[in-house]
């Protein structure tokens, strides 16, 4: 299986650009498309630079691939033979995009949603055919992150997830195929680990930047090697029972939204996007940032990549 000929991508922000670029280095046709005219002018430079980091990286380049940037949903969609939905995280918008996309391609087009975890069964319930939307839940930076969680929903067709996963790893990126829980595993792990980072530094346990700095080496650099099942065979069964049995009951059981967050929320400090969020940023640190985070992923997973191949 091949990476489709025609693809679109319906939602140009975080995340769009990245995938439109990636499918497009594998010889797609992609057309990207917004309700924001500003957002796909974005979009623009942000191809060119996810571009950049897949020629860091050595990722051949298939000939014929494009992007174009189309504002008219229909045009976008126009001969799609897969569609990937990653408009904004709100169900009704999502239902509302996935009915538009139905009406527009055939029903034997592929509908994926990049949602972060709205259980896929929720999305297709005002689906004509739902048997064709499945969760294709990409990481944030996208043509970066070479795994993709694949989701079914409970009317999923089975030969639209295989062909699902298949384009997956015609990308080169490793599929991984979940039973719908709201957050699937990644998000469900990480929002696990954010919520015990944000309750320590609301308790001043620590600073951002040392629960940074002991996350980035005692847990990420470890666990991008070990993985946690493997960890807990290392570190022995038994040294988790005696841990878990006294931390477990210890650790944060936060049902709402952190309260710093609300706060900095309300104040539209959202980070990167406003400038300010968990940490200030000076007048051009937030592109600096970005590189620097752009580069060093680029780094690592060439190293990686010669130890656990993707
Ligand atoms: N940001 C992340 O780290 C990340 C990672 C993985 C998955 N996701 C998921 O991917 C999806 C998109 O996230 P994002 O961060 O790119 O969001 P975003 O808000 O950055 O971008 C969404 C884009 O969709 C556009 N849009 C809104 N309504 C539209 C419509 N009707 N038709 C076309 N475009 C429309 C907006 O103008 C915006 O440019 C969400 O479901 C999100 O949960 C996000
Ligand atoms: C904060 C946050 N929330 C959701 C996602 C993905 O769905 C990510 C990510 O991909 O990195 C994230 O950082």
């Amino acid at each position: 299986m091949n990476v489709p000929g025609i693809c679109a991508v319906i939602g140009s922000g975080t995340m769009g650009p990245g995938i439109a670029a990636l499918l497009a280095r594998h010889g797609a046709d992609v057309r990207l498309n917004d309700i924001s005219r500003e957002a796909l002018d974005r979009a623009e430079s942000a191809c060119t630079a996810a571009a950049g980091a897949l020629d860091q990286l050595g990722t051949p380049v298939t000939e014929g691939g494009s992007v174009s940037f189309e504002l008219d949903a229909a045009a976008a969609l126009d001969s799609a033979e897969l569609v990937i939905e990653a408009v904004p995280e709100e169900i009704g918008l999502k239902r509302r995009v996935l009915e538009q996309i139905e009406a527009a391609v055939g029903t034997d087009v592929v509908i994926a949603t990049n949602t972060s975890g709205i259980p896929i069964s929720d999305m297709a319930a005002a689906m004509e055919h739902p048997q064709r939307l499945i969760g294709m839940h990409w990481s944030n930076p996208p043509h970066l992150i070479p795994m993709i969680e694949v989701i079914r929903g409970e009317r999923t067709d089975s030969a639209v997830e295989t062909a699902t996963v298949a384009i997956v790893e015609a990308l080169g990126y490793k599929a991984v195929m979940e039973k719908e829980v709201p957050g699937f595993v990644e998000n469900r792990v990480l929002y696990a680990i954010m919520r015990e980072c944000l309750s320590l530094l609301e308790q001043g346990v620590a600073t951002q930047e040392d629960i940074d700095t002991c996350v980035k080496w005692g847990i990420g650099y470890k666990l991008a090697v070990i993985g946690p099942m493997r960890l807990l065979d290392m570190a022995g069964l038994d040294i988790y029972s005696s841990v878990s049995g006294y931390l477990n009951p210890d650790l944060s059981d936060e049902k709402g939204i952190s309260p710093m967050v609300t706060k900095l929320t309300e104040q539209n400090r959202l980070g990167m996007k406003t400038g300010d969020g968990m940490y200030p940023y000076a007048e051009g640190e937030v592109a600096a940032k970005r590189t620097d985070i752009l580069r060093g992923l680029v780094t690592v997973r060439k190293a990686l990549s010669e130890i656990t191949p993707v």
